[in-house]
């Protein structure tokens, strides 16, 4: 994992835009990820908030602007080598349904083997050695996500909050500096988006990365995140802290009308 004491980079994205055919998905929207905290991208459905994960990831590249991670442009990579360089995602559908927890959390390890496939394959004992230390790594993420007594089950007999926590702990898995969690309690109940909010404060603490959430939860929104940057038609319509945000006329005007689940919030953190 990250040593604690160590700062995560600064993660800045700066005058992204995006466009598919004639629609501007991201309207040179720029922010800052202040290393080690939980910053939160909002706004209604169709904002650009998806778009712009895929930008970080790699998955798009932008018509203009940069991603910066520290010194890093990352603008121009492809995911691989952005995950690499500590950036994890989670997808907002995607939930697992093969292998055991273990089996997940190892192929979040993947990237990171540095044994080859020859080692590997003929068992040598530097790629024995190096096996076991991922295995360790994956059960030290597992219990701090709140998988441990789950790890040699199979993820199809999970709950669907607990499977959705195995892509949040495979992502963790590549032990990133920054963290893109796209709708992490997205079809949870409250149990398990009370269950959640905590894990992400936990691994907030204990592992030191920053966080970038898009929720559509307002409720776990406003009381995880440190800043909040608003979009709305591929726009930033507002930046600051959740306070700042939910008071903002500009935010008001967006949601009104829209479905923002201010009432889903209430116990989930
Ligand atoms: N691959 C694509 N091709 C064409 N248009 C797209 C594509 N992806 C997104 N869009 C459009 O870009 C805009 C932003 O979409 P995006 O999915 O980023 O919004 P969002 O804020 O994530 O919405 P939601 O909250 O519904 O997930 C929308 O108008 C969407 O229809």
């Amino acid at each position: 994992m990250n040593d604690r004491t160590t700062t995560p980079p600064v993660l800045d994205v700066r005058d992204v835009t995006v466009r598919f055919a004639g629609l501007t998905a991201l309207d040179s929207v720029s922010f800052t990820v202040v290393p080690g905290s939980v910053h939160a991208l909002i706004g209604p459905n169709g904002a650009g908030k998806s778009t712009c994960f895929n930008v970080l990831s790699g998955l798009y590249r932008p018509a203009s602007g940069t991603v910066r991670l520290g010194d890093t442009d990352l603008t121009s990579l492809a995911p691989h080598r952005i995950a690499a360089l500590g950036i994890a995602r989670t997808f907002q559908n995607i939930v697992t349904t093969e292998g055991t927890v273990g089996d997940n959390l190892m192929l979040g390890r993947h990237i990171l083997s540095r044994a080859g496939f020859a080692a590997s394959a003929l068992r040598l004992p530097s790629a024995v050695r190096e096996q076991r230390e991922h295995l360790a790594k994956a059960r030290e993420i597992a219990e701090l996500t709140g998988l441990g007594p789950h790890f040699d089950s199979p993820v199809a007999l999970l709950s669907y909050g607990d499977r959705k926590r195995v892509e949040f702990a495979r992502a963790l898995c590549l032990e990133p500096t920054v963290l893109l969690l796209d709708e992490p309690v997205a079809g949870m109940n409250a149990a398990e988006r009370a269950r959640t909010a905590d894990t992400i404060r936990t691994v907030r603490a204990e592992l030191g990365l920053s966080v970038v959430l898009v929720e559509h939860d307002m409720g776990l929104v406003m009381r995880l995140a440190d800043e909040v940057t608003v979009l709305d038609f591929g726009r930033v319509i507002a930046h600051g802290t959740p306070d700042e945000v939910r008071s903002d006329p500009e935010v008001l005007r967006a949601y009104l009308g829209t479905e923002a689940t201010e009432t889903t919030g209430e116990d989930a953190a």
